[in-house]
């Protein structure tokens, strides 16, 4: 396996009182996709905001390309070339598609053909380009927030559910811009709960539950064992779709 562009070790995050991650251990290969999946509230989205900054771990380390990035702040993070799509989007709902996207471009404005690969993926984004990004759909939206995180070149993209809502079609449109990236030189980390989306792209597999990380896999190895799911998963993820 290719070595690890991101590791956590031990981590522990404390949200106010509540002890929320307990000794965290994960890896995420260079080059690769990664999904990190686990039952509602396992702390999926607790650790990649730890990753971020976005909650400080009171123990352990996480390491970005061999360095330790613990204790830096989330501005600090992203300049690293880490870029983060949470659940909620985070797109600005008054601002049109194109300020939403150039504000997101950090070294200058975007470049064209990084643009054009974006429009060829996520046609509605040139379809509503002038328009305020709280107009656009759920999926439409969602589709903003990825293309944000990919406005420019990143090392590494934590993305939260991102076919959240989204119709078969347009998680098709995800899975292509999601492989495109992965054959370029982004590394990903995806939370999903729709397992047959994550069988698809994910090369490596690890597995949370209470706030721990329980098991670490190849894709191939866990989505042949459908007993070790279903113990891991139980039913809420969907298997079906
Ligand atoms: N701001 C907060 N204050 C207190 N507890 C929180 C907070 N955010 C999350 N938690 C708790 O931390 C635990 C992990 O939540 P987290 O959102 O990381 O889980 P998750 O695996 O991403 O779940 P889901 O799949 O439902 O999004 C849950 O028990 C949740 O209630």
């Amino acid at each position: 396996m290719a070595e690890a562009l991101l590791s956590l070790r031990g981590v522990e995050t404390h949200i106010g009182r509540y002890h929320i991650l307990h000794g965290v251990e994960l890896d995420v290969p260079q080059g690769g996709l990664t999904m990190l999946l686990g039952r509602n509230g396992a702390g999926k989205t607790t650790t990649l905001r730890t990753i971020m900054g976005l909650w400080r771990a009171s123990a352990g380390a996480v390491r970005f390309e061999g360095r330790d990035i613990t204790r830096l702040a989330t501005a600090d993070v992203a300049r690293l070339g880490i870029a983060y799509v949470p659940e909620s989007m985070a797109i600005f709902a008054d601002l049109t598609v194109q300020e939403n996207l150039v504000l997101a471009a950090r070294s200058g404005p975007p470049r064209a053909e990084r643009l054009d690969r974006i429009f060829a993926r996520f046609p509605a984004l040139r379809r509503f380009w002038t328009l305020p990004a709280g107009l656009l759909s759920g999926g439409q939206k969602q589709m903003l927030a990825v293309a944000r995180a990919i406005i420019e070149p990143r090392r590494l993209l934590l993305i939260d559910e991102p076919t959240k809502g989204l119709a078969p079609a347009i998680i098709a449109n995800m899975i292509d811009a999601f492989r495109e990236l992965k054959d370029g030189d982004t590394t990903l980390l995806v939370v999903e709960q729709n397992f047959a989306f994550a069988r698809r792209l994910g090369d490596t597999v690890t597995v949370m539950d209470d706030g721990r990380t329980v098991h670490h896999d190849t894709m191939d190895a866990f989505a042949a064992d459908q007993a070790l799911q279903q113990r891991l998963l139980g039913l809420s993820m969907d298997t079906h779709q």
